[in-house]
């Protein structure tokens, strides 16, 4: 079936700026992605300009998480552009297990459209490794890179949703992410899938379902999982992690994409519980800046009912208001020089400033 509808040039438009892609349908040039790059600075677990495994050239350096690099490579059968997630065989004496894990989720999620398409992993002596497909830079940078350091209510609510849209598949296949923040959300680079949102990093996942589909017993104090400022309440408490904290973790870092930063930011990290369960107080202001929409999105997740699977669907609505008249298709705000956000920057509303000060 042919799933593209027929794209019309319009009038005047400069011919070079479209593809043909199949049976008269155009589409417009999408500039190609140059991933930036970080400086060497010792300790890189591969070197640069050399071929990996003898097939994969190392081009540079693209992150540092805490426990591994990325790397931005070349496969040189298929001339392919690839991330390689790389993290040492050994850490603090013992054999890291971290990737393995991380190894079979990806293996188990394969063909989802919010996971990244593995294409091979393995170990040597030295490190363990996972190529995957090229993404973009993450949301976290994204949002950096704007000049009002915020993104537009159209693209965050977008982005939003295709998040609870990821979290949906990850927990019906039984998995909790554990570790949902804007950095570990990035867009495809491809004509087709830069507007679709790859949730990364499966590193800190746990399977919450047994395999006949019923809960796992939790566990009475289980251990700290996590990114502590984008962890819910619960987790804090040290209670057994369930979809709705992934949930929680996703409505913060639209929260952070609405606002700038989270409230608890500006505390030290021992008063985010406090500053957090203030922020989903029903006279809370600080959640009244995010706008009625994402309100009423924050305060559904946080009223979850543990026990029950969420509607994704439901919470999905909550935010379609949100999106406006933008299609999912349509540009974001680094591909329009974040032109909305600049528009609409609540910095120029009095109320907003009364509120914050
Ligand atoms: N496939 C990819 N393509 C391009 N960039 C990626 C890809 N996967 C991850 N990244 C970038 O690398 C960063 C770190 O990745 P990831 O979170 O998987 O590593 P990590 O070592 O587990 O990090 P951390 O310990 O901080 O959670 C991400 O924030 C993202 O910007």
């Amino acid at each position: 079936m042919d799933v593209l509808a027929p794209l019309m040039i319009p009038e005047n438009a400069d011919v070079d700026t479209y593809i043909y892609v199949q049976g008269g349908h155009f589409l417009p040039k999408v500039k190609p992605y140059v991933p930036k790059l970080k400086a060497a600075k010792g300790g890189e677990l591969l070197k640069m300009g050399t071929k990996f495994r003898d097939r994969y050239y190392i081009q540079g350096l693209i992150g540092r998480g805490g426990y591994g690099q990325i790397y931005y490579g070349i496969d040189t059968r298929s001339y392919e552009e690839i991330a390689i997630k790389t993290e040492p065989t050994r850490r603090r004496g013992c054999s890291s297990r971290r990737m393995f894990l991380e190894q079979r989720v990806l293996y188990r999620l394969q063909g989802r459209p919010h996971v990244p398409t593995m294409l091979a992993s393995g170990h040597t002596e030295k490190i363990n490794f996972i190529m995957m497909q090229l993404l973009s830079v993450n949301v976290g940078d994204l949002k950096k890179q704007s000049p009002v350091k915020r993104l537009s209510r159209t693209t965050t609510a977008r982005i939003i949703l295709q998040g609870v849209a990821a979290l949906r598949d990850v927990h019906s296949a039984g998995f909790l992410h554990r570790d949902v923040k804007p950095a570990n959300m990035c867009f495809g680079i491809t004509q087709f899938s830069r507007h679709v949102l790859k949730l990364v990093d499966y590193g800190l996942v746990r399977r919450y379902k047994n395999a006949d589909g019923t809960i796992r017993k939790p566990r009475t104090r289980p251990g700290f999982r996590g990114t502590l400022r984008y962890v819910s309440v619960r987790v804090h408490d040290r209670m057994e992690q369930c979809p709705a904290d992934d949930l929680v973790s996703m409505v913060y870092s639209g929260v952070e994409c609405l606002l700038v930063d989270l409230p608890w930011k500006l505390y030290p990290s021992d008063e985010y519980r406090r500053s957090k369960l203030e922020f989903q107080s029903s006279d809370s202001p600080y959640l009244a800046l995010t706008g009625v929409e994402y309100c009423e999105f924050s305060r559904a997740v946080f009223s979850l009912n543990l026990g029950e699977e969420p509607d994704y669907g439901a919470l999905q609505a909550l935010l379609t208001e949100m999106v406006g008249d933008k299609l999912m298709t349509d540009a974001y705000d680094w591909e329009e020089n974040y032109r909305e956000c600049i528009e609409t920057s609540p910095c120029n509303d009095a109320n907003f400033a009364i509120n914050m000060f």
